[in-house]
């Protein structure tokens, strides 16, 4: 039997066994329709959608859309439950153990995929005189956008010439016409990186776009792992087991056989189009704002039976672009500032922060035996960080102590509001590049590729030189074990 994290319909089944899943069977329009309810859904952590009935479903149930995929559940115990079951992880799991297992596989063999003749992701084959991608019931997710966004959680496949270096990611798309998408392809995400390299060869890029893919692999996709590495051996090793792949129909590259649909075909290295406005990852769809961007020409769609395309309706609090993106940063730039010695416990991107920041938990004891000064160690985090990829998205780096729980909001922003004295302990970087989707780059006053990022020191003097020398005026700290254990026991006798 299928197991949740390496079979896209698996997952959708094991959601239905959490209690995690609404089906909703009456017909619902792909434009905006569908894309409400998706909003109402992550603002409420509410349950995934998994809508049936779609207009403008093809003869053969092509698509159905789940909502939501990897967004939260509300009840506290399983607040992560849809990631964990990504990873094949408990649903009580914490981000913390989510995390430790998205890193897991850096210190493990790669272990390489396994290829297949054929798959699930074959049933059914569709060239391009046969499919309309404006008929298809392709998602209209903001009424502001530019277009139709029927790729938010599908999975870019693509490999250098040289085929070195095949690279799964996510990357936004809208339809542009009958064949074609137009997609953000943006440095110094490595998808364009690579179409850069078939850019200066002169030669279209192939790509594969698949959607409903194993979920242990959309997590990959999303994590900013070293330029080179392939996903498909680091997610080998991450759940311990080969990824099943198969051979595309008209290119040369492999996609996860139990994928629910592919789109295959080739993306210009000369003809662009406009893409966008599109409701981002921040909160916000700016009118007009669209950007000229490579066209992918689809020519071919192979699916499964009653397919489903997994959407993810970006915007605010909390959808996917939170939930995946900021704290698979955080865990990739935890990961690199241990690995070059720097005392860090754990790293977290905060949702409240809209993923723009990464808080670092500092072993203190172990700062202290560095005799460092403020400025010398927060200018080794923030090189560290800030002139590499995996910092891209990110624009504030907080170092808090030991006594701070970097995956609670409410401790990080007491650590930053009363430990880091604005300017004095904040080191700015202005010549590195900057994340051109955050609004007050975007449409700020400044350049918007450039700066705008910050190391905040939110670790007092003392806890450089001697330690924590204050007690928290709160419950925890400032009362004797045995009056905070009678006050615990007589808590309902009080009255309360
Ligand atoms: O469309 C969005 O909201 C987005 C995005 C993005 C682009 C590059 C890296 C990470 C997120």
């Amino acid at each position: 039997m299928a197991l949740p994290h390496m079979e896209f319909r698996a997952f959708v089944q094991a959601l239905k066994d959490d209690g995690d899943l609404v089906e909703i069977n009456e017909e619902c329009d792909p434009n905006l329709e569908v894309s409400a309810i998706i909003r109402k859904v992550v603002e409420s952590d509410e349950r995934a959608p998994l809508f049936n009935n779609l207009k403008g479903q093809n003869e053969n149930g092509l698509w159905r859309i789940l909502g939501a995929p990897n967004s939260l559940r509300s009840d506290p115990r399983h607040r992560y439950g849809r990631l964990a079951r990504h990873l094949n992880l408990p649903p009580t799991s914490s981000m913390k153990e989510i995390l430790d297992k998205m890193v897991s596989a850096k210190t493990t063999p790669p272990i390489p995929p396994k290829i297949v003749e054929t798959g699930p992701c074959k049933e059914f084959r569709l060239t391009s005189d046969q499919f309309d991608l404006n008929q298809l019931p392709s998602p209209t997710l903001h009424q502001a956008d530019g277009g139709k966004y029927v790729q938010t959680y599908g999975m870019f496949i693509v490999r250098s010439p040289d085929g070195k270096w095949t690279n799964w990611s996510i990357a936004r798309a809208m339809v542009h016409d009958k064949n074609h998408l137009v997609g953000l392809v943006m440095l110094p995400q490595h998808i364009a990186v690579i179409h850069r390299m078939w850019k200066e060869l002169g030669q279209d890029m192939p790509y594969a776009l698949a959607f409903g893919v194993p979920p242990a692999a959309i997590m990959a996709a999303s994590m900013p792992l070293p330029d080179g590495l392939t996903e498909a051996e680091y997610i080998g090793s991450m759940v311990n087991s080969p990824l099943e792949l198969v051979k595309c129909e008209t290119i040369d590259l492999f996609v996860p056989s139990t994928s629910e649909i592919v789109f295959e075909g080739t993306c210009s290295v000369t003809e662009t189009a406009t893409e966008g406005p599109f409701g981002e990852m921040h909160g916000y769809v700016f009118k007009g704002d669209s950007h000229f961007m490579p066209v992918y020409t689809v020519n071919t769609i192979t699916h499964r039976k009653d397919a489903i395309l997994p959407v993810c309706a970006c915007g605010r609090l909390t959808d996917e672009t939170h939930t995946m993106i900021g704290p698979l940063a955080a865990a990739e730039i935890g990961y690199i500032l241990k690995s070059n010695g720097l005392p860090i416990k754990e790293a977290f991107s905060p949702f409240e922060s809209q993923v723009t920041w990464v808080a670092l938990q500092v072993d203190t004891e172990k700062l202290r035996a560095m005799k460092t000064s403020a400025e010398a160690f927060c200018r080794q985090v923030g090189d560290l960080i800030f002139r590499g990829k995996p910092g891209a998205t990110i624009h504030r780096l907080l170092l808090v102590g030991d006594d701070i729980d970097v995956y609670d909001f409410k401790e990080v922003i007491w650590a930053f509001s009363t430990r880091c004295r604005p300017v004095m302990d904040e080191y700015s970087y202005e010549d590195v590049p900057g994340f051109p989707l955050i609004p007050y780059m975007s449409h700020g006053n400044g350049p918007a590729n450039k700066g705008g990022k910050l190391v905040c020191d939110c670790l007092l003097p003392v806890e450089y030189t001697t330690g924590k020398n204050w007690e928290a005026a709160d419950f925890k700290e400032s009362f004797p074990p045995e009056l905070k254990q009678k006050v615990l026991d007589r808590w309902h006798s009080y009255g309360f």
